[in-house]
């Protein structure tokens, strides 16, 4: 499995997610600058967590708009996979590659702690490893991950079955409506989500229940 992970100016969890991929996949995963316009020959795109442009305007909105992203939206169209973690969840939903907004935290705080999560959907490439209603324990670092979607978006992405993961037992740090914390596209080829993976794969880091998501992505194949 071949990935990439796009570096923008304020990218802080870069290499965080570029160490989850190794561990998890054997392979280190190519760093893309976001001035550049191609990709290389990959089957999964990252969009890291950080401060992309210092999150002025709004958080991912700069971002969204950088020379690569023409490049991911085009990887998608031909079947490839993306990933965006928290800031990456932020620009796939500036960039309209995901549908919603992620608003101001609720209580108008960053928030960084753990949280529950729990996995709604096990037939993504993302999922698989998981057991469906598995709630598993996740870091969350963010002032912008209130997620918000108008109420036909909303029926339209609950329709669908496009949420991946909720906030559980309590844990929703930021007001996401429907305790929504990470959600695909139509085709279960892009997820984006706002806690943090790859920040609980070892021991050291208080658990492991991040490192199935990469594990999950070990064997992908091109749809
Ligand atoms: N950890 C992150 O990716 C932070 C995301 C974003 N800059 C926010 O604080 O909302």
């Amino acid at each position: 499995m071949k990935s990439a992970v796009i570096v923008f100016p304020g990218s802080n969890r870069d290499r965080d997610v570029a160490t989850a991929l190794k561990v998890a996949t054997g392979i280190d995963p190519v760093f893309v600058w976001h001035a550049d316009t191609d990709l290389p020959d990959v089957d999964l795109v990252v969009l890291p967590g950080g401060f992309s442009y210092g999150d002025y305007l709004r958080s991912g909105a700069i971002a969204a708009r950088a020379a690569i992203m023409p490049a991911v939206a085009a990887h998608h169209a031909r079947g490839g996979y993306v990933l965006g973690i928290c800031n990456g969840f932020q620009i796939l939903t500036e960039s309209g590659l995901l549908p919603g907004a992620l608003m101001r935290n609720a209580g108008l705080r960053f928030v960084c702690r753990k949280v529950k999560l729990s996995i709604e959907r096990t037939d993504t490439a993302f999922t698989r490893t998981y057991r469906k209603g598995q709630v598993i324990s996740c870091p969350v670092a963010h002032h912008d991950g209130n997620y918000f979607a108008d109420p036909e978006t909303l029926d339209r992405i609950e329709g669908n079955g496009q949420v991946v993961f909720r906030y559980a037992e309590g844990t929703n740090p930021n007001g996401s409506v429907n305790d929504i914390a990470g959600i695909a596209d139509e085709t279960g080829r892009i997820l984006g989500m706002m806690p943090h993976p790859e920040n609980l794969i070892a021991d050291h880091q208080g658990g492991r229940d991040g490192l199935g998501l990469f594990a999950g992505l070990a064997d992908l194949q091109p749809a």
